[in-house]
């Protein structure tokens, strides 16, 4: 990545301060219903990222990523709850709120490469169409953003080449060039790395950290690979429609000078004091229907029931 945070020739989105949220969802319930019988995609969710973020959210197949995404990007409303993405209300959103909201607040990055850039274009070009709907500046200033963006990017190279003719990795940092031209505040990516081979997996979950560092942009990456979190310091685990833990990575320096990378996992809380233990304690244990609790001076036990029944009235 050849730009840093200080020679960013745009602006750093982080006027408003780094601790606004940008993204509020409270209690979100999604429920569908086919054939008469319900699915309860999303049950309760909670999530919170602020301003400037770089947070990946990872879950297992059919534990709600995708539900959660199409809510966030305006495609879907939520049965109950609550969404609040750059001040937007996503409940109360008029058809001409939705356009402008996908338009300009929200940027996205799928997981098909071949959704995100228009194949009959080149790489340039295709930065160019947002930056042309917006109409943002001269046709000359369009052209050095543009150029700008595919610097930023690692993907100055391949300006005039149609998506055919780059890799798959290649298009998704073009992709992402083209996700925030517009200078969105917030950028959702949907699997992005999903079609791509581990190495250049790192390319882009690298690629978009340097871009979430460059220009402030609050970014979301839902994905089912448990390595992203090796690329973010912030990884929030959905389960069964819910967020369970969170795992937060730092960087420590010690006295002589040496980096030690640290990361601690947490359990989330939810506002009416729910949590979900994480499954390897639950069967390291074999905690099973209920548990005792006891209140002690700093914490919370947890300890199986050990009566071996949950049959009431026994
Ligand atoms: N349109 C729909 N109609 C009925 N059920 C749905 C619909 N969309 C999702 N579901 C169900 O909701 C649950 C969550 O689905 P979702 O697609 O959000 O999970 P996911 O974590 O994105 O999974 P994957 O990684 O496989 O895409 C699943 O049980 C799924 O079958």
């Amino acid at each position: 990545m050849v730009v840093t945070e200080e020679e960013a020739p745009w602006p750093v989105a982080d006027a408003v301060g780094p601790s606004a949220d940008e993204i509020r969802c409270r209690g979100l319930v999604r429920i569908f219903a086919t054939d008469g019988i319900e699915v309860q995609a999303l049950q309760g969710l909670d999530l919170t990222v602020r301003r400037g973020e770089l947070v990946a959210v990872v879950g297992a197949s059919g534990s709600g990523k995708s539900t959660l995404l199409n809510i966030l990007s305006g495609m879907d409303l939520p049965t109950a709850g609550s969404a609040v993405v750059a001040g937007t209300d996503l409940l109360s959103m008029t058809r001409r709120d939705r356009v402008r909201y996908q338009r300009s607040t929200v940027g996205f990055v799928w997981q098909q490469t071949g959704r995100n850039l228009l194949p009959y274009l080149t790489a340039a070009e295709n930065v160019r169409v947002p930056l042309e709907i917006a109409r943002s500046g001269t046709r000359a200033e369009r052209a050095a953003r543009v150029t700008q963006l595919l610097e930023m990017l690692d993907v100055g190279h391949v300006a005039d080449r149609a998506p055919a003719q780059m890799s798959g990795g290649q298009q998704q940092r073009v992709a992402i060039a083209v996700a925030v031209a517009g200078s969105p505040r917030v950028l959702l990516a949907d699997e992005p790395t999903g079609e791509l081979d581990e190495a250049t997996s790192v390319e882009v979950l690298e690629a978009l950290r340097a871009v979430n560092a460059a220009t402030g942009v609050t970014t979301l990456i839902v994905t089912h690979d448990p390595a992203v979190s090796e690329h973010v310091a912030r990884t929030v685990q959905i389960r069964d429609g819910r967020t369970s833990t969170e795992v937060l990575r730092r960087t420590e320096v010690d006295e002589h000078g040496t980096q030690r990378h640290v990361a601690e996992e947490f359990a989330v809380l939810d506002r009416v004091g729910r949590l979900q233990l994480p499954q390897d304690f639950v069967s390291a244990l074999d905690l099973r229907d209920r548990v005792r609790l006891a209140l002690e001076a700093d914490h919370v036990e947890v300890r199986p029931d050990g009566r071996g029944t949950t049959e009431e009235g026994r």
